[in-house]
Formats: C-alpha cells, structure tokens, sequence
C-alpha cells in the first residue's frame, strides 16, 4: 500500500477513508472529479503554526495565503482559527468579506493591485498593504488624498536568495517581479517615500522566496536579510520595524520519497534566527507573520477520479484516461509537479503494473502522474490522487468547457458540499448571441 496512507484510513469495505467518509461513497455522492478535504488536517497544521510562536513567546500572525484554495467555507475555517489571510485580487477580498472575514485581519498583496482593488481595499478598511512598487505607492497617495483615508502598509522585499525549486515558483531572487529590490537601493528609496506619506503607517517588512522549498538555508539566509535591514533602517532612518513577514513556500510531501521536514520545524528555525539576530544587532524582537499556503491545505486534498478509457501502446507503456485532468490540476504540465495516485475502491490489492495517468482534455501534455504503480484496473474505478489541495482548485481552468469539480470537506465521518460542480449553464450564463444579444 502507498506508505503515504495509514492504516486507519481502509475501512470494512476494504476501501480508501478521508476524514472518516469512504471514498468511494463520497465520489457515489457526489460525482468525480471531487475535490475532498480533510478538514482536521488544515485545523492541525494552522495549530501547529501557531503553537511554535507560543512556546518561542513571540508576537505572530499566521497568515493563509488564500491563493492556494479559496472558498468562502475556507475562509470561514481560518476565521474559526484565529488566522489571518493573505488576498491578491477583489475576488478574493469580497469572497473573504461575504464569509465574514474581518478585513482587519486581511494582508493585500500583489504586483499589480488596479485602482479599483486598492479602492476596495480602503473601503472595507483592509489591515495591511504589502506595497510592491513605486506605481503602487503613488497609487496609493492619490487615493488617501482623495478618499481621506489611512492605510497601514508594509513593503515587500525582494532579498536576492533563490531558492531551490521550480523557477516558476522562486520568487526572492533579484530579477523577479515581485518587490523592491534590496541590492540596488530600492527599498530603501520605498522606506524614504512611504515615511514621507502621513496618510500610510509603515508597519514593517515581507519577503517571500519562493514556493515548495525544502531546504533551510533559503529561509535562514532571508531572516537574517531582513532583521539585517531592520537593524539598518533603525540606524539610518530612525524607523522601527514592528512586523517582519517572511512569506510562505514551505515544501510538503507530495510523493512518498519526498522528505521535508514538518512546516511548523522551517518556522521554528526563522523564529530563532530572527530572535538571535536581533539580540545580537540589539533591535526589539518584532512581530513575526508567516504566509504558508500549500504547507496548510496542500496534505488535506484529495482529488478523487473515475478511471475511464486506457490504452496499451505496445512495448512502450499503458495510458489509463480518468474524467479530470489538467482542467482541475494544471501543477504536473506547468511545473512537471510529482503525485502519486491509489486506487480508492482497493487500496490493499498488490500492484500489478505501471501506467502513465492521463487526463481527458485534448492536449498531450494532459498527464497527470507520469508513472504510477497499480493494482489491475477496470473502468469505474475510482482513483485517488494525494495531495491535491494546494493550487489545484484555485488553477482550474474550463478548457475546452469542462465544468470546474465540486469541492467537499469532510471531518468525523461527515462530508459537507463547501463548492458544488460547476454546471454548463453557469459559463453559459457569461455569454451572448452573435447577434449581441441576451440568451435568457
Ligand atoms: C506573497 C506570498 N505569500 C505566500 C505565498 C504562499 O506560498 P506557499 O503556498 O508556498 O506557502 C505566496 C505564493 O507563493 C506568495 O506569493
Ligand atoms: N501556484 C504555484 C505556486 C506559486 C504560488 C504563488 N506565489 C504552485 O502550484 O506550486
């Protein structure tokens, strides 16, 4: 059996359990492809965060970045667990709101945040901006001078550490988009704008290398960065750092040979660096916020798939089709991103073989694992690909008008529908006549 599952999770039937629900009963309910979540999972990881700034006994905010899976029950579960989140659209910000999000507790973030966002943003009186660019900041101005209004703001640094994972996800190396660069004097041209500003509060700094790190260095070498400039702007332009945000990218175990260590043990090591660090520069300790996405849901989602055609190509290998794809989890054709699969509806039966599973969307590179091992197969099966949660939803596309799955959470032997199955009359809903004119 993958070593990925326990014991506990193979219940009388002899099939797979998430949450204590069958998974098998659960694709019956609810059709697949199925999104389902382990919702003690997520409550586990928030708390292991948070109980790591309690026994350091420092002022914290763990902050989901909502980017990684946003639906409004989501937002209403780190509501229910004191977190924060982090939000880089509208959509994301009125999805919060209308969850009952407070804004306060809110970070926007983003590198190109329009007018109508950072209007939006004033208006329901958002805690924090991360400021990205000089755009942004004379943005901003005009719209506090207009509006009348204060914004507590923090600037995002781009602190010249890459760190090792896929380039499309390394964001703290210099030539990135993201952020005021630290090497050429730009944040420190930001400090001196944004001090300057008497409707924002500079709160603090935020830096975020990169996303799926495994490695420690990346996040030592970027704490000591940024207590290293506190320290500085508390000696050359009298400011105070109060809040230090070193982002997320904490890797997880998406295949059974990956060995990160617990997310909570990367946060330990930069509460300690940042704690050394600033005794020894001799700084107050600031508060420490932590952005994680994938580290909270990415272990709790499960996509569950019907096994449908398959092809045997002679010699060479054996394709076996499911009723997802690409559309649900773009991860594995964007960054050649590793998962591993079993079968729901047997778990235990030996392997008999190893197939490439693909999905059903009209593109060669629909592949979803490129080699799993499996028990012998047959159509109607269902297939459960571990380790889901983290930017599959929140990337899903409607290529070639496939509808978006429904998402369930599950908990206690309990499923509860949080996101149903996208249906053709909801992208319907969004068009025209050629003729320009309305279909209703
Ligand atoms: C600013 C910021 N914070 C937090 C995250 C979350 O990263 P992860 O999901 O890897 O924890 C991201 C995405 O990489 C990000 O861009
Ligand atoms: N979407 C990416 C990570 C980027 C996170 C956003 N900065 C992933 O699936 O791994």
């Amino acid at each position: 059996m993958n070593e990925q599952i326990q014991g506990n999770q193979i219940n009388a039937s002899g099939h797979l359990t998430i949450g204590g629900c069958d998974a098998v009963a659960l694709a019956d309910e609810y059709g697949t492809p199925v999104l389902v979540y382990d919702t003690a999972k997520i409550r586990h990881q928030i708390q292991a965060f948070q109980e790591v700034f309690e026994e350091n006994e420092v002022d914290y905010a763990v902050c989901y970045a909502s980017k990684a899976f946003a639906n409004t029950a989501m937002y209403q579960l780190v509501n229910q667990m004191n977190g924060h989140v982090d939000v880089v659209s509208a959509g994301e910000i009125q999805m919060a709101l209308h969850a009952g999000f407070p804004a306060k507790k809110m970070t926007f973030h983003g590198n190109n945040k329009s007018e109508e966002e950072l209007r939006l943003a004033l208006k329901v009186g958002i805690g924090l901006i991360a400021l990205d660019n000089f755009h942004e900041i004379a943005l901003l101005h005009r719209l506090l001078e207009e509006t009348g209004g204060r914004a507590n703001v923090i600037l995002r640094i781009t602190p010249g550490i890459s760190a090792h994972t896929h380039e499309y996800i390394q964001t703290g190396q210099v030539d990135s988009k993201f952020g005021f660069d630290l090497a050429s004097g730009q944040a420190d041209e930001a400090l001196q704008r944004v001090l300057q500003e008497p409707r924002m509060t500079m709160l603090g700094i935020h830096a975020h290398i990169g996303s799926q790190i495994f490695e420690l260095a990346g996040f030592e070498g970027a704490s000591e960065k940024l207590v290293d400039l506190a320290a500085r702007w508390a000696r050359d332009y009298g400011y105070q750092t109060k809040i230090l945000n070193v982002g997320g990218g904490f890797g997880i175990r998406y295949v059974s040979a990956d060995r990160p260590l617990a997310p909570q043990d990367f946060v330990n090591l930069i509460i300690q660096t940042v704690k050394q660090r600033t005794r020894s520069l001799n700084i107050p300790t600031p508060a420490i916020w932590i952005e994680p996405g994938r580290s909270i849901v990415g272990p709790a989602g499960y996509s569950l798939y019907t096994v449908g055609a398959r092809k045997d190509v002679q010699g060479i290998r054996s394709y076996l089709a499911v009723d997802g794809g690409m559309g649900d989890n773009i991860r594995p054709a964007l960054y050649d991103a590793k998962y591993e699969a079993v079968l729901a509806n047997n778990p235990l039966a030996p392997v008999m073989e190893t197939v490439r599973v693909a999905g059903k969307y009209c593109e060669s590179g629909d592949v979803l694992i490129q080699e799993q091992a499996l028990p012998q197969t047959k159509p109607g099966d269902i297939l459960a690909i571990l380790n889901t949660g983290a930017y599959g939803y929140s990337m899903a596309s409607n290529y070639n008008l496939n509808v978006k799955p429904a998402v369930v959470f599950v908990e206690n032997g309990r499923s509860t529908l949080v996101t149903r199955r996208e249906r053709i009359d909801d992208l319907e809903r969004l068009d025209f006549n050629l003729d320009g004119s309305s279909r209703a």
